[in-house]
């Protein structure tokens, strides 16, 4: 099959956005979504991501890693939004559900802010913090981040979690109220350029530990800067935003 495309990213995570709102997709084929996502065979991305109709949201927002396995996705959330605007399902309000459940999400001057779940599945341990922020997240800090071998530590601790594993955040303090990441994310089995579930956790966790006061935190990613704000009632944190761009690239087709 002929399939339309468009590429879209939020600080250098990249996505494959398909329109299925005609359900014509196969997204039982793991085959196709990972060769749409192969670097060399394919389009090349950190995610595919489907926009279909839903009864009770303004549409449904489906997100399948590079290898095809289905969770929920920040950056690829605040992309799906950019795209559904494109798309003129939505204006610059609009509420969706995914794989974690419903988000709202707010379009002003190309920033996105996407409400993310409560996070209440937060683990602290002597050296790391486990949370839950849509998807799992590890998250451990570092001395110095620009020597630090991500990729290999990060695959190694991503292993030692069982099924379905856990992405694993790498961070160093800049000051009260910044913290910069790099993540290994699984699904992609590599370090991606942001991660947007991934610096939700990492704000939540360093204010969990009182490594800040802040609820507004800073977090410059590889690909770019986000921004993470909450409010904490009894150790559970709401109104939970990830804020940051997301971008067009450019649109093609490909035959499957
Ligand atoms: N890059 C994403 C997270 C994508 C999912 C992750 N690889 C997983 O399997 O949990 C983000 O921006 O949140």
């Amino acid at each position: 099959m002929n399939l339309n495309f468009y590429k879209y990213q939020g600080t250098g995570n990249d996505f494959v956005m398909i329109d299925n709102r005609t359900k014509t997709f196969p997204k039982e084929n793991i085959k196709i979504i990972s060769h749409l996502a192969d670097r060399h065979f394919g389009v090349g991305a950190d995610g595919i991501i489907l926009i279909e109709n839903d009864e009770q949201f303004d549409f449904k927002m489906i997100y399948f890693n590079a290898d095809g396995s289905e969770t929920f996705c920040g950056n690829g959330g605040r992309c799906a939004v950019a795209f559904a605007k494109y798309l003129e399902i939505i204006n610059t309000e609009t509420r969706f559900i995914a794989f974690d459940g419903e988000h709202f999400a707010a379009i002003k001057n190309g920033i996105i802010s996407l409400k993310m779940i409560d996070v209440d599945e937060i683990k602290v341990s002597e050296k790391s913090v486990f949370a839950n922020t849509g998807t799992q997240h590890h998250v451990e800090l570092v001395e110095d981040l620009n020597e630090y071998p991500v990729f290999e530590k990060g695959r190694e601790i991503r292993n030692s979690y069982k099924e379905p594993g856990s992405n694993v955040n790498f961070v160093q303090q800049i000051n009260e109220s910044t913290f910069r990441v790099r993540t290994y994310e699984k699904g992609v089995e590599d370090e991606t350029l942001a991660c947007g579930t991934g610096v939700t956790a990492v704000a939540i966790a360093m204010h969990k530990t009182n490594k800040t006061n802040s609820n507004l935190i800073s977090l410059p990613v590889e690909g770019g800067l986000l921004e993470v704000s909450f409010i904490e009632e009894y150790g559970v944190y709401k109104n939970v935003f990830l804020k940051g761009p997301a971008e067009f690239v450019f649109k093609g087709s490909i035959t499957v």
